[in-house]
Parts: structure tokens; C-alpha cells; sequence
């Protein structure tokens, strides 16, 4: 059976390699424009049962336009080698909004929305999609954010892409209000999302919270435990991916009987 291919793209190094540390060891492909590309090795398990999954990662570099662009780049590689990937998982630390997401705690993204597309107007911001055009969020498979935030620990909510990293109460406050039931903010999700979607393969985002929304105090950042909580997500993800038909993953072969009995 071929495995599940699952292309994880983060936005740094130390996020990719906590994604990596789920799973064993990983080897470098380099791919056309540079960007190296972490498979695991051995290759995924072949034998008969549920489909195998391979978790391939990348530092596609911070903000939604360096994410779409790598993430294009290997969907685009993927499928010209015959290995098409089946999901597409935004993954990092992200900032939680208070309080529905605490430092340390996972969110899986049940809606992934830019929340900085758009204009400023006298009446104040108006998305792109008020204006005409565009898109301005993604909506991940709901059984699939159910499954995998259920087998991960998490909590399924709205997470926001923005291009600055909120930096004061009032900030924090007008997305909030903008968006109820956000749980998170991150800056590369959208772009992730936009660029799974121009190849038509589903897109999940999964956020440790390394600190909260609101004013700046770098100081105050939890990066180490949320790479840790990060880890222990991605050690989740494969059973959670397996048990689940939305990705058209077969359901485990049931015995066959030993002897029939005809009427
Ligand atoms: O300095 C380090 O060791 C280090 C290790 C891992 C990650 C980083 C980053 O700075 C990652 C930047 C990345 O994190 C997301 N992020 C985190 N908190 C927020 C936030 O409050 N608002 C928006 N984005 C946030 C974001 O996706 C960045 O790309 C450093």
C-alpha cells in the first residue's frame, strides 16, 4: 500500500527539526530553488495494514509568502516524481490568545485565516474579500481536525496568519474581536494553506504556544517547551492519520475466515 505522504513545512530550522525528532532519522533532499527537503530513512514501513506514514519536513523560511512559495515548490516536486504528498500540516510555536490557549498547549487550526488581508478604510479594516477578490480563510477537513486534535491533546480553533507579530493589548484586542474563538497567531499558515489548496490537497496547521498574543516581551517567550510540546504532537499525528478515512487512507484489513460455511 503506498504510505500517506505528509509535508510538514515550518518556518525554522529548530521547528523542523522538533517535527523530525518525532519520527527518527532523517536525511536532506534538495530541491529546485534551494530548500532542503528532511525524509525520514529508513523509508516508511511497505507492509500490508494501514497505510504507512511518511512525515517529510521544511524550513520554508517566516511569513506567508516564503511558506507558499516553498510549500508550492515541493508539492510541485512531489507530484513530478510520482509521490504526490495527501496533506499538508502548517506546523511551529505560535502566540495563544488568553485565555483559551496557554503557553505550552497545541491547537489544531479549525479555520486558517488571514487576518491582515486587506484595506484600512475611515471605518476601519476591511478583508480583501468585502473588497471583491480573494480568499481569506481555509477550512481544514473538520473530521480531521477532530481526530488529530484529539489524539494530540489539542484544542481545535481558529488560528490567524499575520505578517507582524501582535505587539500591544489593543492590537490583541481588535483580532480578538475580529475574530471570536481565535485560539492563535502565527505568520504562516495562510500561505501554507493557499498553495495546498492551488494543488488541491487538504491543509491542517498545528501551533505550539510559545507565548501570549499581546504586548511584546521577547523575554517572556517559551520557545524550548513549546518545541517539546511540538514533538509530542508530531509523535501523535501518524496513529491519528491512520485512524482516519478523510484522507482516503484504507481501514484496517479484517481477517479473512478460515473456513466457509456454505447454507
Ligand atoms: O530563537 C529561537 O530559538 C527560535 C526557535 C524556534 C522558533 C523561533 C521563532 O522565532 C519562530 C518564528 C515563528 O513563530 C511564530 N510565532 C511565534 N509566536 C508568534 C506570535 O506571537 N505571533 C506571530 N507569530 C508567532 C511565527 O509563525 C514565526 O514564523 C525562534
Amino acid at each position: 500500500m503506498r504510505p500517506l505522504r505528509v509535508l510538514v513545512v515550518t518556518a525554522v530550522a529548530a521547528e523542523r527539526d522538533a517535527v523530525c525528532a518525532a519520527a527518527g532519522p532523517y536525511t536532506a533532499e534538495r530541491l529546485p530553488g534551494g530548500y532542503a527537503l528532511h525524509r525520514p530513512v529508513p523509508p516508511v514501513d511497505r507492509s500490508p495494514g494501514p497505510a504507512p506514514v511518511a512525515l517529510d519536513a521544511l524550513a520554508a523560511g517566516v511569513g506567508p509568502a516564503a511558506a507558499a512559495a516553498a510549500t508550492a515548490t515541493a508539492l510541485t516536486a512531489a507530484a513530478l516524481t510520482g509521490e504526490p504528498c495527501d496533506l499538508v500540516v502548517s506546523a511551529g510555536i505560535g502566540g495563544g490568545f488568553a485565555p483559551g490557549a496557554p503557553l505550552g498547549s497545541v491547537v489544531v487550526a479549525d479555520a486558517i485565516v488571514a487576518a491582515d488581508l486587506g484595506a484600512e478604510t475611515p471605518e476601519g479594516f476591511t478583508p480583501v474579500t468585502e473588497l471583491g477578490f480573494g480568499t481569506v480563510a481555509h477550512h481544514p477537513d473538520p473530521a480531521l481536525v477532530r481526530a488529530v486534535a484529539a489524539a494530540a491533546g489539542a484544542q481545535a480553533g481558529p488560528v490567524l496568519t499575520v505578517s507582524t507579530v501582535t505587539g500591544s493589548a489593543g492590537r490583541a484586542a481588535q483580532l480578538a474581536a475580529r475574530h471570536p474563538g481565535a485560539l492563535a497567531e502565527a505568520m504562516e499558515g495562510f500561505g501554507v494553506a493557499e498553495a495546498a489548496a492551488a494543488h488541491g490537497v487538504p491543509v491542517l496547521e498545528i501551533r505550539t504556544v510559545s507565548n501570549a498574543v499581546g504586548p511584546r516581551d521577547r523575554a517572556a517567550w517559551r520557545i524550548g517547551p513549546a518545541l517539546t510540546a511540538l514533538t509530542a504532537a508530531f509523535g501523535a499525528l501518524p496513529g491519528a492519520l491512520r485512524a482516519t478515512t478523510s484522507l482516503g487512507a484504507a481501514p484496517a484489513p479484517q481477517p479473512a475466515p478460515s473456513a466457509r460455511r456454505t447454507p
